[in-house]
């Protein structure tokens, strides 16, 4: 047992340590909003998933809704930090001891397995896992988001980056300064050499996301009908500089055509489909590290306000598609294009009107900053609504057993 009162401690979005109730809660909360249409007890036949990203951000949405709308069983896969003497866990990691808790209250098999996702050993576990209690695997869903990939066959670790390609990019950025003041500022980026495209694209495109679906095939583990679907994002032109003509625009590029080429041989092998998810701008702890992710992101919530879509919603979308529930819509790319609500002609225009604004004197009145603040230390469990920070909480939570 080791209870403690945690107060947070940050360098800019990142925190030293989580609080374990404030993120349990988040959670709760996630599942209340996907369970609005629960799903039935589908006994044997519930769907058996997989999640690869399942403990924070779009995946951690994914696994929620699919447990709580969709009715799934299966497996989530994580690279989480356990809790020591000296540090809390990390917030993902207590995030999946609450998504384990809430899938046993609920009746649901999940399995949680917390390592590297890129390695061949995680997916020999996985398929382990799979063959041992499910038999089968009707869906999977990347949402990994990582800095760094060592290939299997190599060993060579490959590095993202976050660059323009061709140009310098400048663009405007908004932090926060020790006493907690915006700061909007203009930085400037230089673009990426061939070498850092490429690694960025060994990372982030997807050839990991292939070699799940091969050695998951090459087990004979897929479903008739076995659906996947990789996370992406197109995103505002105002970032367009940085995010989809950049580096990790060009992995995103890689990804989509990865599942067209997917798509193809799923169809043949097991009537089965692969698609991209197209889902909308959200605060993440990955994508609060991308140059002027942050201020476009609190601009569009000044706009937006509640018209933004949860990732839980848009997730809860995405599992009705997948398991039939609605038609599976693509775009002419094939792709499930869930970041509509972002990108509408009037929604781009009144974002841009405020980023051309967007000073020091000006970003309260034209962001929503308490909004992206908070959405920022809910990230590691603080600012949730209904939770006693004063009090003393157990950081020693175990991870769920298999
Ligand atoms: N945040 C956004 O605005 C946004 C919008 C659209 C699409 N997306 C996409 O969603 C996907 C997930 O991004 P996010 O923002 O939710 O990120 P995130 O940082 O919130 O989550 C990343 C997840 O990946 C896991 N992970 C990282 N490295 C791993 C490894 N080696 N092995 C196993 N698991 C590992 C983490 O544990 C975590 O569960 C990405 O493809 C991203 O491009 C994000």
């Amino acid at each position: 047992m080791s209870e403690r009162v945690i107060t947070p401690r940050n360098r800019g979005f990142l925190f030293l340590d989580a609080h374990p109730a404030g993120c349990t809660r988040l959670v709760n909360d996630m599942w209340r909003s996907a369970a609005a249409r629960p799903a039935e007890d589908l006994g044997e036949d519930a769907p058996v998933a997989l999640v690869i990203g399942s403990s924070s951000g779009y995946g951690l949405a994914a696994a929620v809704a699919g447990l709580a709308r969709a009715g799934i069983r299966g497996i989530g896969v994580s690279f989480e930090k356990a809790p020591t003497a000296r540090r809390t866990g990390t917030a993902g990691w207590y995030r999946t001891a609450a998504t384990a808790e809430l899938a046993r209250e609920a009746g649901r098999e999940m399995y949680f397995l917390n390592g590297d996702a890129f390695s061949d050993d995680m997916k020999d576990q996985v398929a382990d896992l799979i063959e041992k209690r499910f038999g089968r695997l009707d869906h999977l869903i990347y949402s990994v988001a990582a800095p760094r990939r060592t290939d299997p066959e190599t060993g060579v670790t490959y590095a993202s980056a976050l660059k323009p390609i061709g140009g310098t990019a400048r663009t405007k950025t908004l932090v926060f300064d020790e006493d907690g003041q915006p700061d909007v500022r203009e930085v400037a980026t230089e673009p990426a050499d061939e070498d850092e495209i490429a690694q960025t694209v060994a990372v982030m495109g997807g050839t990991d996301w292939e070699r799940w679906v091969s050695h998951l095939a090459g087990r004979r583990l897929l479903a008739d009908g076995f659906s996947t679907a990789a996370l992406s994002y197109i995103g505002s032109p105002l970032t367009a500089d940085i995010y989809r003509q950049g580096t990790i625009g060009a992995a995103k590029a890689h990804l989509e055509q990865t599942a067209r080429t997917l798509d193809a041989r799923l169809r043949e092998l097991c009537g089965g489909r692969a698609v991209t998810s197209v889902n909308g701008a959200a605060v993440t702890q990955s994508s609060t590290a991308i140059p002027g992710i942050a201020l476009y992101t609190g601009l569009l919530r000044g706009v937006l306000a509640d018209g933004m879509v949860s990732p839980v919603d848009q997730l809860a979308e995405l599992w009705d598609q997948l398991t039939g529930r609605s038609p599976l819509v693509t775009d002419d790319e094939g792709r499930v294009r869930l970041d509509t609500w972002e990108l509408t002609g009037d929604v781009q225009d009144a974002v841009g009107d405020r980023w051309r604004s967007a000073g020091n004197e000006t970003i309260a009145d034209l962001a929503d900053l308490d909004w992206f603040r908070d959405s920022v230390r809910r990230l590691y469990g603080f600012s949730v609504p209904g939770v006693d920070y004063a009090a003393p909480v157990e950081t020693d939570v175990a991870w769920p057993a298999l």
